[in-house]
This record gives C-alpha cells, sequence and structure tokens, in this order.
C-alpha cells in the first residue's frame, strides 16, 4: 500500500479516478456525537497533547518558532516560510474559530512544543452546496521527529476535535501528491527586487539578461494609476461583503464570508493583509478590489540576507477596473511597501495577467484537497475561488 494512512481515510482514491458511478458529495456519513471518540489518540509515551491558546503572547511564540525553524521549506531547501506571529494570531483566530482545534505536542520532561496542526471553520460552497468545513494548515513536526508517522495522529487527533463539533469535511493545501487533489495549482512569482532575488538565488540571470536588464525589466511606476484607487476601511466591509460575495459566485467552489469575516480577512492589517478597492469617483461605489497578505520566508544559505519580503495575491473582485490595472496597481503597492517579489497562483481569474504582468512560473505545484467529499471530476484551478494562507 502506497499511502499507508491517507489510503483508510475518507478521501478520493486514485484507484478510484474515473469511476463515474461514485456520487459526488460526502463519502462518510457524520456519525452521532455520542459514537465519537471521547478522548485523545495515544502518543508515543515521551510526548503529550496540548491546546495551544494563540491569544496566549507566550504560546504563540512557541508556535512561532516552532513553525520558523521547522516549517515548509522550498524544493531546494533554500527558503523557508517564516509566518509572523501576528500573522498566525490573525489566520488561528478568525470569527467563530474553536480554541481546541490549535493543536499541539509536548515533550512531557522538557514541555518543548515540538508538533503542531490547526483548523479554523469556514463556509464553502461546493457548487451549489454550502456546507461547514474545517480548512487545515500549519501541520508541522520538529525535524528531529520525522518519519515516526506522528502526522496521522497529528491529523487523526484534529480530525476528532472537529468531528466533536458536528463538521465532518475538511480543505487543505499541500505540495505533496497524496490522493486525491480536487485541482493542482501552479505557483508563479513577479520580480519587484531583482537585484536581491537574484542575489540570494531566488531567481537567476539569463544568458542574454544583464542585471541592468532586469532592473529595467521590472521596473514599475512609483504610483497607482487607477482613479480611486485606495486602502481599504472598516466603513467599507458592507460594501466589500456583497461585490466579494457575488464575484465568487462565478467559481465552482469558493467560501462564503459574512461581514464579520469580510472585516476579519481582508480589513488591512500592517505586515499581514493589505487591501485596496476602487471608489468610482463620480457615484462613490465600490466597484473593485485587490488584495495580498504578508509571507516572508527566511533565506537559508546567505550572508548578505537573512529574510526574503514575499507578498502572496489573496482576494480580488474586478468590475469596472481590468484585472489587468487593479492587479498591476497591486504590483506598484508592493514594490512600494518594499516586497521583494509578488507570488500568485492560477487559480481565480489569475491566468488572465500573469503573463502580461510579467509573472515568471515557478517550479512547484500547490495541490488542493477536500477532505471526506468526493468531487467526480478534479477542477481546472480558473474553477476555484479559494486562497489558503
Ligand atoms: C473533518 C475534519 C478533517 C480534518 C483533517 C483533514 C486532513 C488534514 C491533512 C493535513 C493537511 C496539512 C496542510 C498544511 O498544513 C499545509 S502543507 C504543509 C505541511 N507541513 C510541512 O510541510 C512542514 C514541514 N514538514 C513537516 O513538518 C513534516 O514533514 C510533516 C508534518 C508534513 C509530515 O511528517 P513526517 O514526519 O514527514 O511524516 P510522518 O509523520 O512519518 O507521516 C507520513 C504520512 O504523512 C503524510 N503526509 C506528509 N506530508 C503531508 C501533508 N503536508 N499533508 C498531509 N499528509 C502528509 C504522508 O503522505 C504519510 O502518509 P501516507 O503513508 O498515507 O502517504
Ligand atoms: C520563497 O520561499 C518559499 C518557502 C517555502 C516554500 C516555497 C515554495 C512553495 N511551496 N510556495 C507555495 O506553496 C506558494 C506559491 C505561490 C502562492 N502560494 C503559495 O503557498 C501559499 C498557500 C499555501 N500555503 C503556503 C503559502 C517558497
Amino acid at each position: 500500500m502506497k499511502h499507508k494512512f491517507w489510503e483508510t481515510q475518507p478521501v478520493g482514491q486514485f484507484k478510484d479516478l474515473g469511476n463515474s458511478s461514485l456520487p459526488e458529495g460526502p463519502i462518510e456519513l457524520p456519525t452521532p456525537l455520542s459514537e465519537v471518540k471521547q478522548e485523545p489518540y495515544n502518543l508515543p509515551s515521551l510526548y503529550e497533547w496540548t491546546t495551544c491558546d494563540m491569544g496566549s503572547d507566550e504560546i504563540c511564540n512557541e508556535v512561532y518558532i516552532l513553525l520558523t525553524n521547522n516549517y515548509v521549506e522550498d524544493d531546494d531547501n533554500m527558503f523557508r516560510f517564516n509566518y509572523s506571529k501576528e500573522f498566525l494570531q490573525w489566520a488561528l483566530r478568525s470569527p467563530g474559530h474553536f480554541g481546541s482545534w490549535h493543536v499541539g505536542v509536548r515533550v512531557k520532561a522538557s514541555k518543548k512544543l515540538v508538533a503542531f496542526i490547526s483548523g479554523i471553520p469556514v463556509n464553502m460552497r461546493v457548487r451549489d452546496q454550502v456546507l461547514k468545513m474545517a480548512e487545515i494548515n500549519f501541520l508541522c513536526v520538529h525535524k528531529k521527529l520525522r518519519s515516526k508517522r506522528l502526522a496521522p495522529v497529528m491529523i487523526k487527533e484534529v480530525t476528532r476535535r472537529i468531528h466533536l463539533e458536528n463538521i465532518w469535511q475538511a480543505a487543505f493545501t499541500a505540495g505533496v501528491l497524496l490522493p486525491t487533489p480536487i485541482t493542482t495549482a501552479q505557483y508563479w512569482h513577479r520580480t519587484l527586487n531583482p537585484k536581491k532575488l537574484i542575489d540570494v538565488g531566488f531567481s537567476r540571470l539569463s544568458e542574454r539578461m544583464t542585471m541592468s536588464r532586469a532592473i529595467k525589466l521590472y521596473k514599475l511606476p512609483n504610483s497607482t494609476t487607477t482613479p480611486g484607487f485606495r486602502k481599504m476601511e472598516l466603513r467599507d466591509v458592507p460594501a466589500v461583503t456583497k461585490l466579494l460575495k457575488n464575484y465568487l459566485s462565478r467559481f465552482v467552489v469558493a467560501p462564503e464570508f459574512d461581514d464579520s469575516e469580510v472585516e476579519h480577512w481582508l480589513l488591512p492589517r500592517e505586515n499581514v493583509v493589505d487591501s485596496y478597492l476602487v471608489e468610482s469617483p463620480v457615484t462613490h461605489e465600490i466597484t473593485d478590489l485587490c488584495s495580498f497578505y504578508t509571507l516572508p520566508s527566511s533565506i537559508l544559505h546567505s550572508q548578505e540576507y537573512s529574510t526574503l519580503k514575499a507578498a502572496y495575491s489573496f482576494y480580488y473582485v474586478a468590475t469596472s477596473t481590468p484585472l489587468l490595472q487593479l492587479m498591476n496597481d497591486a504590483l506598484i503597492i508592493a514594490k512600494q511597501k518594499d516586497f521583494d517579489v509578488f507570488n500568485a497562483l492560477d487559480v481565480m481569474e489569475n491566468e488572465s495577467f500573469l503573463k502580461e504582468l510579467k509573472f515568471g512560473q515557478g517550479d512547484g505545484q500547490l495541490y488542493y484537497y477536500f477532505y471526506n467529499y468526493r468531487l467526480q471530476n478534479a477542477l481546472k484551478p480558473s474553477e476555484l475561488g479559494l486562497v489558503l494562507l
């Protein structure tokens, strides 16, 4: 059995690919809450479960340190995601979050945090069905405890705690191929600081491209071009909620955000998330939105630099401004804020601007998954209106 754990889970199995007799929808039915395992799964005797209160600065710092040293690296082990503490609090304490879904593992003797997994609730629309799902993220096992089958136990424990809240589906992304992706997204990067990206080995100069030509190629205007383009403010939340709900309805899969979720996910937070909108100078109507989140990466082998400042395309809506122009203004803002690179996936309508705005294709894929929900066929990335952190 190739996937000893995943072949036991209610997920689409590779052997079922092409089997059109299997219906779209939940794979397993909910179990009565009384039948959900009441006590935590067993851990190896040296370790104990802990629930990480992300509202505690001390505990949030422990999670931050664990991820800073042990979370996702690129395929060449040159960079490692370095989510900030403020970002983690934002990502995990969203409206309706459950503290019990922030699951950690400590060494009994030293109390050192050595593993983590998290979930947050989301209302996910799949075609015409809206389901409560958990979004799973930040699964991390300390480098010294790898390949001991700890991850399946983490996954089962967070699943158990989510089941106790009567939620039976989940969504997550991963850079590894598992049974079975609902879509495979490609990642793309738009150079903002060519000199630094080349110095740290993120980008390479092609033989015909000199450094000065690269600097010229990626140069951007100093100010945005769209009339009425401004930072999002609290007073804009109701209009943005309406705009976003309507726009996301065009995708096969997309979250449904209410006002409190739009406020949480899109109201600008320094060094965490930036959102800009277009207010028509004439009608004062909000017609467009773009946003990106801040996710730096540690640079693992460079004397010159320690951090790569990266912006990641988040949600947007373009109803009056051409998406190309809206995203070009997002690039201009990111450059103004001293980001080195602007990253995006080929989900949503991103394909329409990636090449023209001089994004280069990255060398990896990001797979999207559902847990306990089958789609008859994988989606095209452009059918997905979901961006995970
Ligand atoms: C209804 C609610 C349901 C909620 C739950 C939904 C499901 C949520 C699922 C989680 C979503 C997370 C999303 C997310 O956080 C975003 S993806 C980022 C995951 N984290 C990292 O890559 C950080 C660096 N790596 C590590 O910390 C470890 O390598 C991890 C912990 C990744 C694996 O630890 P390890 O020491 O290297 O490995 P073992 O313990 O020996 O375990 C090996 C088994 O783990 C399977 N594996 C490996 N990587 C995986 C991954 N990224 N997703 C799912 N499964 C993954 C692998 O296929 C194998 O199973 P198989 O034998 O069947 O193939
Ligand atoms: C540049 O530093 C890196 C540090 C670690 C990994 C990678 C490559 C990578 N895995 N990139 C992505 O997954 C990615 C590329 C473009 C847009 N979003 C992305 O991932 C997001 C969404 C999923 N969770 C991580 C952040 C790059």
